[in-house]
C-alpha cells in the first residue's frame, strides 16, 4: 500500500460517496485498508464493517492519499479545509466549477466529474473534464470512474452540468416518465398497484434492452415506426407533441439549479 494508491473520499459515508467506495472496493481499484472515508462525524455509514479507514479530519485523509474524491454537498464545498497539493483531486459535487475546486482543495491537479449512486452496482455514467491533466492522471481518473460504470472524458465543462441533470439522479427523470405511464393507466381504470408494477417492469425491461444494444435510442424508435404497429402510432403522436421540448426544459432547469448551488 503506497500513498499514491490510497484513495480518500470526502463525504464517503453519504449516498454518492459510499456508492463510489463500494464500486472501487468491488473492482479492486483500492483495498479497504487504503480507502479513507472522511466526514464530519467520522462514521463509515454503509461501509461499516468493510475495513475502510474513517476519519473526521479531512486533511488527515488528504495527506495520506494520492487521490482525493470530493463527494460532500455543494453547500459544504467551502468548508472542506484541505490542502491536497500532491494529490489528484476528483470532484463529483454538483455545480461546483473547476475554477473553484483548485482553491477549495489546495490542489493543482483537479478533475471535475459527475457520477450517480448507481455506481454501487457499476451502472453509473461518469463524465469527467480535466483538459490540462497528464496522461497518468487521466488514466487514473478513467480507472476510478470506470469502476462505477461507464466513464467518458468530455471536452466542455458545461457538459458536466448537463450530465448532472441528465444522468446524476437515479432514477431521476425516468421515475417521472414511469409515473406518467402509471398515472394514465390508473386514470383509465387500472388499479394503482398494478399500474405501478407495470411501469416498473416496463422500465426494467426497456433499460436492459437499450443497455444490451449498441444501437442509439433513435434507432430503436425508428425500428418501431418502421414496424408500423401500435407503438408506431403512439410514437408519431409523441413526436408531434411538445414532449421532447418539455424534457429539454426539465433538464435545463436542473442544470441551472446545479450551477446556482455550486457557486458558493
Ligand atoms: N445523491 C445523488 O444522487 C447524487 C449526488 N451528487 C453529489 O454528491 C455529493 C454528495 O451528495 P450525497 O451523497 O447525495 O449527500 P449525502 O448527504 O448523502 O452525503 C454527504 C456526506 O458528506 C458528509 N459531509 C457533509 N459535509 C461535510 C464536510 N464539510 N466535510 C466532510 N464530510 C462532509 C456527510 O457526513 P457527515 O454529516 O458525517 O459529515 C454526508 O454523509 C453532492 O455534491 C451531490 O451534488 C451527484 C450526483 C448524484
Ligand atoms: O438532485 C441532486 O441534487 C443530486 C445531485 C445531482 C443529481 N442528484
Amino acid at each position: 500500500m503506497t500513498r499514491n494508491s490510497s484513495i480518500a473520499i470526502l463525504g464517503g459515508n453519504g449516498a454518492l460517496g459510499s456508492a463510489i467506495a463500494t464500486a472501487l472496493l468491488a473492482r479492486g481499484v483500492v483495498e479497504a485498508g487504503a480507502l479513507w472515508i472522511s466526514s464530519r462525524s467520522g462514521t463509515a455509514g454503509p461501509l461499516t464493517g468493510t475495513g475502510v479507514r474513517t476519519t473526521s479530519q479531512a486533511q488527515e485523509a488528504a495527506c495520506a492519499c494520492g487521490t482525493v474524491i470530493l463527494a460532500v454537498p455543494p453547500a459544504q464545498a467551502g468548508a472542506l479545509g484541505i490542502a491536497a497539493a500532491d494529490a489528484l483531486v476528483i470532484s463529483v459535487m454538483a455545480g461546483v466549477p473547476r475554477s473553484r475546486l483548485a482553491a477549495l482543495a489546495g490542489a493543482g491537479r483537479v478533475v471535475r466529474a459527475m457520477s450517480s449512486p448507481a455506481a454501487a452496482t457499476h451502472r453509473a455514467f461518469s463524465p469527467w473534464f480535466a483538459p490540462d491533466l497528464g496522461a497518468a492522471d487521466k488514466a487514473r481518473t478513467d480507472r476510478i470512474l470506470s469502476a462505477c460504470g461507464l466513464a467518458d472524458e468530455v471536452t466542455e465543462e458545461a457538459h458536466i452540468d448537463l450530465f448532472t441533470g441528465i444522468t446524476g439522479p437515479i432514477p431521476g427523470f425516468v421515475a417521472y416518465l414511469a409515473q406518467c405511464f402509471a398515472d394514465h393507466a390508473t386514470a383509465r381504470g387500472v388499479a394503482p398497484d398494478v399500474a405501478n408494477r407495470a411501469a416498473r417492469q416496463l422500465f426494467l425491461a426497456s433499460g436492459e434492452a437499450l443497455a444490451a444494444s449498441d444501437l442509439p435510442p433513435a434507432a430503436h424508435v425508428q425500428a418501431m415506426i418502421d414496424y408500423a404497429g401500435t407503438t408506431a402510432a403512439g410514437l408519431r403522436a409523441m413526436q408531434a407533441s411538445p414532449l421532447a421540448a418539455a424534457i429539454a426544459e426539465g433538464v435545463e432547469a436542473a442544470v441551472a439549479r446545479a450551477q446556482q448551488m455550486g457557486r458558493g
